[in-house]
Order: C-alpha cells, then structure tokens, then sequence
C-alpha cells in the first residue's frame, strides 16, 4: 500500500469513522420511521408484516437484514438507502444495519442466497455471543497496537499470524477488542469466532461462506463478484471449504479495486471440530498466502494445540506467518483486578463501611500471582466475588481459602474449564500419575517417562491434549503449568475429582515408583536427586499405609544417593535428619533401614566436611582403625576421591564401603569387622603401598584387555565421570579418559612416594609400559619426579627405571617441559598440600596421629 494510502487508513482508524444510525422497528407492526442521519430525514414507518419481520445482526458496518416483504417503499427503507453507502457503524447493542434492499438494488441475488447459509452469531458482534469478553481499558494495549501494526503495515513480510496463548490466556478477549476497533475504522473485512460444541459456530462447514459473506458487504468492489458467484453456481456453499475459499474469497478478491489490506480474524480454531479440519483450515489458507500474496491478512488466534503448532511449524508455512505469543501480563492483571475491586467496592451498599484500599496490597497481589498473569483467573474471582446477594469481603475471603468447599465454589467456572480440557485428553487413566509426578516432583517429560517406566516418549504424547495448561517445552525442561490456578485445582479432591493428584493412594504409588527406579542400575543424574526424592517421602503421613514403602526405602542404589550433582543440595539442607526422623516415626519402620540412613548421613558428612562448613561430624575414637579404613581415608584424604568414585576406583562394593567407613560411627551396629593393624604406626604408607599396587595392577590390566590402544568405553572410571558431568555442553568421553589416566598415573606418584622403600613395589613400577607413563606428559613427569624421591628411601641408588622411563618420552617437543606441571617446585607443592589435607582429616576424625604422613 502506498504511504498516503496508509496514512489514510490509520487515520480512519484513528477517527474511529462511526456513522450512528438508530433503527427502530417494531416486531408485528410496521417499524416506526428511523431517525435521521447525516443528510437523511427521518423516514415515516414501514409497513411491516410482522412475525416475518426479520433481523440478522451481523458486523458492525454490514447487515441489518430487514426482510419486511412488500416494504421496499416505506420511509425507513429508503432511509437507509442513503445512509448505507459508506463504512458505518452502530453501537454495539444495535449492530451495523444497512437495509437489504440496498444489496438487491446492486442485483446480489447471491448474497441473500450466501446469507441464509451463514453461520451470523460467528460474527465478533453478533447479538447471540452477547457480552463478547472484551479487554479492561488500558489492557493489552501494545499487544493490539501491535497486532494493528501487523494488519495494517503496508509490505508485511507476512500475511497469516498466528496468536497463541493457553486457556484462558485473554486471546478471544484480544480478538473480539481488535475486532471492534477495527471496524470503528472501517477496516476490518471479516470476523469468524469458534465456539466449541456450537451447532453453527463449532465447526467449519460455514466458516469461508461466513467470512465470504461479510467480505461482500464490507468491501464494496468484492460485492458484485461474490454475489455473482453464489448466483451462477447456488451449490457452491455446500461444496468443500477449499472450493469455496477459492471460489468465494480468493477469486474475488483478484477485483479489490482499492488494494487495502483485507483483514480476517478467525478466533478458536482450536474450539472448530476437529483436529485435521483444523489443520485443513490452516493449509487452505495458507495455500492463500502463496496465491494472493498481498490481498488476504489473516489472524488467527488458537491455544498451542500441538496438531496445530505443528502445522505452523512445517515446512508449508515456513516464513509465511508471524508467531503471537499472548504473554502473560502481571501489569495488566493487576490493572484489571484494582479497577473492578474499585468498581465493586463503589456498587456494593455493603461496603459502605470498608476503608479503602480494599483489598489491601498484599491481599491484591497474591491475587495478582496467583493468576500467574492470565485473566482466567481474574475475571473469574470478579466475577464471584460481584454478586449482589452477598458480601464482596465474605466472598473474597472464601476466594482466598483454597481448601474451601462447599456448595459454590469461587472457581465453578475455572475448574468447568479444566475439567473440559482433562476430559477430552487421550488415556486419561495413564494421565493422572504423570500429572501427579509433575505436581510433586517437577520433572520434564524424558525423566517422567524414566521415573514412571514408559517407553521412551510416552510422556509427551500423553500430554498432547493439555498444552493449553501444561507448557511441556523441550525434552529437558520441566514441565510447568500455564496457570497457578490448575496446579491448585489438581491438588483438592473436591475440585478435580479423580484426576486429583494428592489423594493418599496416588501419592504411594508415585513414591514406589520413584523408589523403584532409585533401586535400578543408576540411570541418569538428572532425574530426581535424593533430596527431592527425601522431601516427597517425607511429605507423605507417618502412618502405617505407607509400610509398603520401607522394603524399597532399604534398597535404593547409593549411586543416587551419593551422586555429586546432587550434593550440594544435599548440603544445604540436612535431608537426612528430615528423613531419620521420619522414619522413626512412622509406625513399624524396620530399624535396618533406619540404620541403613543414619549410615548414608554419616557417609555423606565424611564427604562433604572439607568443602561445606556447616556439615557436623562426630567420630568415635578409633585406636587401631582397619587397613581397608585407612586405604578409604587416603583415597579420600590424600587422592581427594568424591565418594561416588570410590567403589569404581578401588573396586569396592556399597556395602563394604558403607561398613567400612560407618566403623567411624558413634553407634555404628553392624558388623565390627575392624582388624587390628600389625604395622599401627606405619598404617599409611602400608595403605599407600597397598593401593599404589592395586593402581599399578589396574593399568596394567587396562593396557593389556585395550591390547596397548585408546579405548574410553573400556575405561570404567572415565564413563562415571564422563556421566557426572553430563550437564557440560561440549564433552567427550575422549577427553574424560585423558583426564582419568593422568589422574591414576597421578595418584601412582603420590602414592609411590608415601609408600615405605619396598622392592615389590619397585618391581611392579617396572610392569607400567611405557605408553600409558607418557599418555600424558605432565602426568609422566609427575610420576618420574615422586618415584625418584621415593627411590631416594632405599639404602642402594636405583635410577634405571626413571632412565628407562625418560628414554621412553615420544617425543620430548611434544611434551611440553616448561609447562607448571612439570616444575618440581609446583609438583612438591602440589603433593605437600595434598598430604596437608589427609592430615588433617585425620585430625578431624579424630584418629592417632601416627595414621598422618610425615611431611
Ligand atoms: N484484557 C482483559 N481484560 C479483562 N478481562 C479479560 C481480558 N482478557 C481476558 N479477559 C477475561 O478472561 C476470561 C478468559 O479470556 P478469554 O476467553 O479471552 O481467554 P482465551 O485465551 O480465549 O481462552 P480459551 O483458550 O479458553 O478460549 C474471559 O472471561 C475474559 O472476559
């Protein structure tokens, strides 16, 4: 559109281009004269033919159709010949009127034919949808200034929008505003409003006839070729919607003689029968697009249904159509919330004696997020709470009890709504665990499907029919609801019936899921970590119904428990208290498992002490601790092993990990099987020899199965850290396999040198080939750099081996030499620290001293 052009539509948009006309016409009687307009005398009555006198009211600027047969002479009929000839519009409650007769003068036979076809009440204003929703003033005004942008910009990138938002977002209520305002300008071409279930706005049988019809008497150079077009062929309006889009619409809007956009709203295609007529709707017009470029711009508004964001999404309507996003407003809501409290507190003769504000501030804005920024929520409180037969102050309160159920509830008219989307999803029964995991532990679909054992997928299909409450997102998000509101809902019995998530039953049976997959190999770090599974547990009564639990509480695998993603939480919080207690009391709880906890807790301390302050640890004294104890406490101490590693690296199982190491415990019970040390002075670096031996042995054993190569997937150690760090974007097994050899040829080093001067392991040291010495340099010199100390210990000199080892570098440019980890100033500072760090724990656990490395 040229640039005057647009000037001259944004300022009839501007100037709202109304025309009133007032026509009164009895029913039964011959209608009393109209009132003047513009330059037209008021007409005397007509002569009416009463019960055939019939009103169509359509949109504003079009229709009054008034088939008062054998009247064409009277005063009011050709009254509104006159006044009929331009764009006007009535007020709402009398609809655009223009007489018939002034269609028939144009010889458009056709469009009284199209007429009796068309779905009228669709129409944005029509008397039958009456009191349309309509936003609050001052609401979503850029949203509409936005969207008239669009409509009316004058070479748009894109002639069909799409505006999506949730159920009850406001997206009728800012389609139905748009549509007024645009008629006020005289520029809107046609309206369409789905209404679900509705015997003529429900389904798409009318939907191009209806919008057809409009088009011909809202753009006068449309009229003729569209009513021509009913004459010569009258079956057109029972032929397909494609026919009839191309026929009825498309075709003639090759003749717009003043090349203004055309602008069509179409609201709810979700609520239009079914989902492929939906979708056929959507490709019909978009086919339009790809014809008639510039003539058609579409709105079409529709909650994220995925049949019909997929079809957005496809490559048919790539590029061609502006997304919408009917974005929650807290603004707007609150705006809307404090006008009609105001209004209430004027209008109610009970509120006389309340002081302003009221509600108060606080109580406004709990309303305000409860909302969650949608008006659903909002108009539907108003609504309860502006009732003439009670007081406001009583209503609110009931409004603000969640758990209130009585005869009305505040939300009659949001939960019909949720119980209508609940019940025309698929396989409800499998619907209602999956809402309830969702409530409770917040998860995204691929941990639901895990949590819940369903196919992989079987989550997202399931909740295809409630995108307009649940935002599913991607495969990693959580799944979060639209509305606070529902979440509510779904939590009282009394509100959501059997899809109520938080009766005793359902919450039992979600915790033996989650319990069972917490019992199964370790699957994923990012499930459900142990603190979310504790606070869940821990939320369910202390009664005996929850028994069935306590076999499943005793076996879960401690891979989750300890899983270092999760302990950070785990050190914020002292879950394992909140779930001892718990434990203890609950009726029948069998004291293994309480034992079982306790064990976790103190294991869990002795892991995180050094790096979480407020981790408490109490220790009995432990004179002469185990051999098998110390070699745990210089994997931890010295080698700073996170628990979760520990069994993989010293090939231990859970169980004597946890026996060995709760033998530190106060009231540890189980089996006492500390032996006694015969080496207690030296019991260190007896357990630094012992494990530099299992070290060695495992590197060799590696190099042997691997027959000399790289091979990650056979390397235990990396998989585990691989899989720890999974939330890091970018890695590879390759590189966690790098760093897990230069840390054991490492920890060899550190090991070597704290071990006593001892032949055995000197020979061992020779089985390392030298390949895996030099797999990675730095960790090559660390090793040469501690093994020529320790070697420093023995009575005779013996260098071969680090000759041999230095002659064996690959290639000593490729080994960077200067690097700080070569230096040997930062190599003893490095292991000082180190050996520092076990000493000190061993301070902390309170045991002799002479477990401590000399340093
Ligand atoms: N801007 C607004 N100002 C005042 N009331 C509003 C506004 N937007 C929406 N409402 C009210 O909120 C309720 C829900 O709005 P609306 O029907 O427009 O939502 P919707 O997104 O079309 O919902 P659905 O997807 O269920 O069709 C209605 O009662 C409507 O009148």
């Amino acid at each position: 559109m040229p640039a005057d052009r647009r000037r001259s539509t944004v300022a009839k948009f501007q100037a709202g281009g109304c025309q009133t006309m007032v026509n009164h016409i009895g029913g039964g009687r011959g209608g009393s004269g109209g009132d003047g307009h513009g330059n037209g005398a008021g007409g005397s009555g007509g002569h009416g033919m009463g019960p055939s006198l019939r009103f169509d009211i359509s949109v504003g600027h079009l229709t009054m159709h008034n088939n008062v047969h054998g009247t064409d002479d009277s005063e009011a009929g050709r009254h509104h010949n006159q006044i009929a000839a331009g764009r006007g519009l009535l007020p709402d409650s009398y609809p655009g009127a223009y007489i018939h007769q002034n269609i028939h003068q144009h010889g458009a036979r056709g469009i009284d034919m199209l007429h009796r076809t068309v779905a009228l009440e669709a129409i944005h204003n029509s008397a039958e949808s009456y009191p349309q929703p309509r936003c609050h003033p001052e609401t979503r005004t850029r949203m509409l200034e936005d969207l008239r942008d669009w409509a009316l910009a004058p070479d748009p990138e894109t002639t069909v929008l799409w505006l999506y938002g949730p159920a009850g977002a406001g997206k009728s209520a800012i389609m139905q505003t748009l549509a007024g305002q645009l008629n006020d300008a005289g520029i809107l071409g046609s309206s369409f409003f789905f209404k679900r279930g509705h015997v003529m706005q429900g389904n798409a049988k009318t939907l191009f006839t209806t919008i057809a019809y409009q088009l011909a008497l809202s753009v006068p150079s449309l009229r003729t070729h569209i009513s021509q077009i009913v004459e010569s062929n009258p079956s057109i309006v029972a032929l397909s919607i494609e026919v009839q889009m191309r026929s009825l619409i498309c075709e003639p809007c090759r003749f717009n003689r003043n090349h203004d956009p055309i602008i069509i709203l179409i609201d709810g295609l979700d609520e239009c029968e079914g989902h492929n007529i939906q979708v056929e709707i959507l490709r019909i017009i978009g086919q339009s697009s790809y014809q008639y470029p510039n003539s058609l711009r579409f709105i079409i508004a529709s909650r994220p249904e995925p049949h019909i964001r997929e079809m957005f999404d496809s490559p048919f309507y790539s590029g061609h159509h502006r997304l919408f996003n009917v974005e929650q407003s807290f603004h707007d809501v609150h705006r809307y919330l404090s006008d009609e409290f105001a209004r209430i507190h004027r209008e109610h003769d009970t509120m006389a004696r309340i002081p302003l504000p009221w509600p108060p501030a606080d109580v406004l804005e709990k309303l305000v997020r409860k909302s969650s920024g949608h008006f659903i929520y909002a108009s539907t409180i108003i609504k309860f709470i502006d009732n003439k037969n009670h007081r406001p102050t009583q209503r609110l309160a009931l409004v603000q009890d969640v758990n209130h159920a009585g005869s009305e509830s505040a939300f009659d008219a949001l939960d019909q709504l949720y119980m209508t989307i609940l019940n025309s999803a698929a396989r409800q029964s499998e619907l209602t665990p999956i809402l309830c995991a969702i409530v409770h532990l917040n998860l995204a679909a691929d941990q639901i499907d895990k949590l819940l054992a369903l196919e992989e997928g079987e989550t997202r299909l399931l909740l295809r029919g409630l995108h307009s409450v649940l935002n599913v997102g991607a495969n990693e998000d959580d799944i979060r609801s639209h509305h606070a509101s529902f979440l509510d809902f779904l939590e009282n019995p009394d509100r959501s019936g059997s899809f109520c998530v938080n009766t005793l039953n359902r919450q039992i049976s979600l915790a033996r899921s989650f319990l069972q997959f917490c019992a199964g190999p370790f699957q994923d770090h990012h499930v459900c970590g142990p603190s979310v599974l504790i606070v869940f547990i821990t939320s369910l009564p202390s009664s005996s119904a929850v028994a069935e639990l306590f076999p499943l509480l005793g076996s879960i695998n401690p891979d989750y428990i300890f899983d270092p993603e999760s302990e950070q939480y785990l050190a914020e919080h002292d879950y394992f208290t909140d779930i001892i207690s718990w434990l203890k009391n609950t009726p029948s709880a069998p004291a293994h498992v309480i034992q079982l906890w306790e064990d976790y807790a103190f294991m869990f301390s002795i892991n995180a002490m050094d790096r979480y302050e407020n981790i408490a640890l109490s220790v009995k004294q432990l004179v002469s601790p185990s051999p098998e104890l110390v070699r745990i406490l210089v994997s931890i101490g010295l080698l700073c092993h996170r628990l979760f590693e520990i069994p993989t690296k010293l090939d231990l199982t859970w169980t004597d990990l946890r026996t060995t190491l709760c033998s530190l415990r106060p009231n540890f019970v189980g089996n006492d099987h500390q032996r006694h040390i015969h080496r207690s002075q030296a019991a260190s670096t007896w357990a630094a020899r012992d494990l530099a031996s299992q070290f060695i042995c495992k590197m060799v054993k590696h190099h042997i199965d691997t027959g000399g190569g790289v091979n990650p997937s056979a390397c235990p150690d990396a998989v585990l850290q691989y899989n720890a760090e999974w939330f890091i974007i970018g890695r590879s097994l390759e590189n966690y396999y790098t760093r897990v050899h230069c840390d054991l040829t490492c920890d060899i080093a550190y090991l070597v040198r704290l071990s006593p001067p001892c032949p055995v392991l000197y020979r061992e040291l020779w089985r390392i080939p030298p390949s895996e010495i030099w797999f990675s340099a730095p960790s090559g010199y660390q090793l040469i750099h501690h093994v020529s100390k320790w070697l420093e210990s023995f009575p005779d000199t013996r260098m071969e081996l680090i000759m041999f080892w230095q002659q064996a570098v690959p290639d000593p440019e490729l080994c960077d030499v200067n690097s700080i980890n070569s230096d040997p100033e930062y190599l003893e500072n490095d292991w000082h620290d180190c050996v520092r760090h076990y000493n000190d724990m061993i301070a902390r656990l309170c045991l002799p001293d002479s477990l401590k490395f000399p340093l």
